[in-house]
């Protein structure tokens, strides 16, 4: 099949940093690709140079065979490249349709009262002829689930109907298994339109799934690019491509029963119209695994634990004492930390450092060492720190926003491990992260296990069945019945995603 584009010899720096030293990429006319590769690698910097965001430093790209510029985000759309980035802005209070004629509405631009409804909603059922998905365009995207949102997301870019090639980056991260099936029918039928697709996964078992094709990243270049089937049948290990290495356990072994003190206890704990009766006690030296979709109640279960919303039913204990915080300062004196899913929302200041972002959420601890001391005292935490979760590149004084986005999320995490607390609650705490570091951030959270209560809390099924010693699933707001603490991942995954209690 005819390339549609060809990127040759790409490089890209930042300052001092080699972000791509010599990227060859092809892209066939009509096919998925996936990019793959650990945090860091260079993904995100070659999207970006394809979609106009950055220019590059030396290299040229061909799109049917004619050389293009892609200074601009504008030039690369004219030039046939939609991107659908992996947070995409919508406007939560219009339509489908309105979301996907946005900053497109014609002849009237920026009077959006008067812009031509009739012409949009046929602009909207045509591009849906060509794409044929169920959605309800007329729907306000700030209702829709989350797969409808990136649905129109992709129409979004799609508008324009010369694109050639469709960006997607990390698009399922948020999914549940069955909005990716219709996000996975929706990428067929593009490709069979003859769009072709970069798709852009930390989910490796999504390659075999969805991708004709892969290339990985390491270290700012491509090192190897296959079909999935070259890869099944010669009996490629991905993660091992990814990490140039043999890849270990991703999860660490268990320690045994837990039989430390009991340091928070839930009884029939609610609010009403987010979640309700919830039981649970957390000893020390275990880790309690928390599985629920997004919109199950987990993230207002993990806000209320953390004093954020109020409960109007049930109690909380901690260490065996009644308690009603009236916010999250209260939780934190009594020893609870959050440690939040969302980096973007909650909780890092871009333009600042990493010593920054770790320890001045904690200016109790840090300010109590005083001057210069102080200041020391929190590099050197950082830097322990730093250390316990990979970050990579290990520069302290880089602005947070020059970190890739799996980097970021370790940020997060050094951030809540600088405070010590009794009781971790961990919301989602791997989305972006690669394997490798994966892996490490899980023996991070089982060490720490060791000396407090963890609460890990996820929509990512294996993860909550592989790294906790006791599991529960939440379904609609409320927990389900798995068949005990022990529950196999079967019996937790349909309990989470259909509410089946077990027999
Ligand atoms: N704006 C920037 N300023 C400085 N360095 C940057 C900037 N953006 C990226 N980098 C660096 O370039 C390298 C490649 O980063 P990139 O974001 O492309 O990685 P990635 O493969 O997309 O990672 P992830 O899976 O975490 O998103 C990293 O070392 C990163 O720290």
């Amino acid at each position: 099949m005819a390339n549609v584009l060809r990127m040759l010899g790409i490089h890209k720096r930042f300052g001092p940093v080699k972000a791509l030293g010599g990227v060859d990429f092809e892209l066939e006319a009509g096919e998925i690709h996936a990019l793959l590769g650990v945090n860091g690698a260079g993904k995100s910097t070659l999207i970006k140079i394809l979609s106009g965001v950055y220019t590059h430093d030396e290299g040229t790209i061909e799109i049917d065979g004619q050389p293009v510029e892609l200074g601009s985000p504008r030039a690369a759309i004219l030039a046939g490249v939609a991107t659908v980035q992996q947070h995409p802005e919508l406007v939560p209070d219009c339509t489908g349709v309105e979301n996907i004629f946005l900053g497109h509405e014609g002849r009237k631009p920026g009077l959006f009262a008067r812009i031509d409804r009739t012409a949009m909603r046929a602009a909207a059922q045509k591009l849906l002829q060509r794409f044929p998905i169920e959605i309800d365009l007329e729907a306000r995207v700030g209702e829709m689930p989350a797969v409808d949102r990136e649905i129109v997301a992709i129409l979004h870019a799609l508008r324009n109907e010369n694109t050639r090639i469709l960006i997607l980056d990390e698009p399922t991260s948020t999914l549940t298994e069955r909005e990716k099936a219709s996000l996975f029918q929706l990428m067929r039928s593009l490709r069979a339109a003859g769009i072709a697709i970069i798709y852009i996964t930390h989910r490796l078992e999504e390659v075999f799934e969805i991708a004709d094709r892969f290339t990985v990243f390491r270290g700012g270049r491509n090192v190897a690019t296959l079909t999935s089937q070259e890869a099944t049948e010669r009996g490629i290990s991905i993660p091992e491509l990814l990490l140039d290495e043999k890849a270990g356990d991703l999860f660490p072994e268990r320690d045994g029963k837990a039989d430390g003190d009991v340091l928070l206890e839930a009884k029939g704990l609610g609010r009403s119209g987010l979640f309700s009766g919830v039981d649970f006690e957390l000893r020390r030296g275990e880790i309690l695994g928390i599985f629920g979709l997004v919109g199950s109640g987990v993230d207002e279960l993990s806000k209320t634990l953390f004093g954020a919303i109020r409960p109007d039913e049930g109690t909380m204990q901690v260490k065996g004492k009644a308690v009603r915080f009236r916010g999250p300062h209260d939780a934190l004196k009594a020893g609870i930390f959050l440690v939040p899913g969302d980096r973007r929302t909650e909780g890092l200041a871009m333009t600042q450092d990493v010593v920054f972002n770790t320890t001045v959420a904690h200016l109790g601890r840090a300010s109590r060492l005083g001057g210069l001391l102080k200041f020391g005292r929190n590099r050197l935490d950082t830097e322990a720190l730093a250390r316990d979760v990979g970050l990579q590149p290990f520069e302290l004084d880089r602005p947070v926003s020059a970190f890739s986005g799996g980097n970021q999320q370790k940020i997060v995490i050094a951030k809540g491990l600088f405070r010590d607390s009794d009781i971790y609650i961990f919301v989602e705490p791997t989305v972006g992260v690669d394997i490798g570091a994966r892996a490490k951030l899980y023996t991070l959270i089982r060490e720490l296990s060791r000396r407090a209560g963890v609460i890990v809390m996820s929509s990512d099924c294996d993860e909550v069945h592989g790294l906790a010693d006791r599991v529960m699933a939440l379904y609609k707001g409320r927990p389900v019945e798995t068949g005990g603490w022990n529950a196999s991942r079967d019996q937790l995954l349909s309990a989470g995603i259909m509410g089946a209690r077990a027999a």
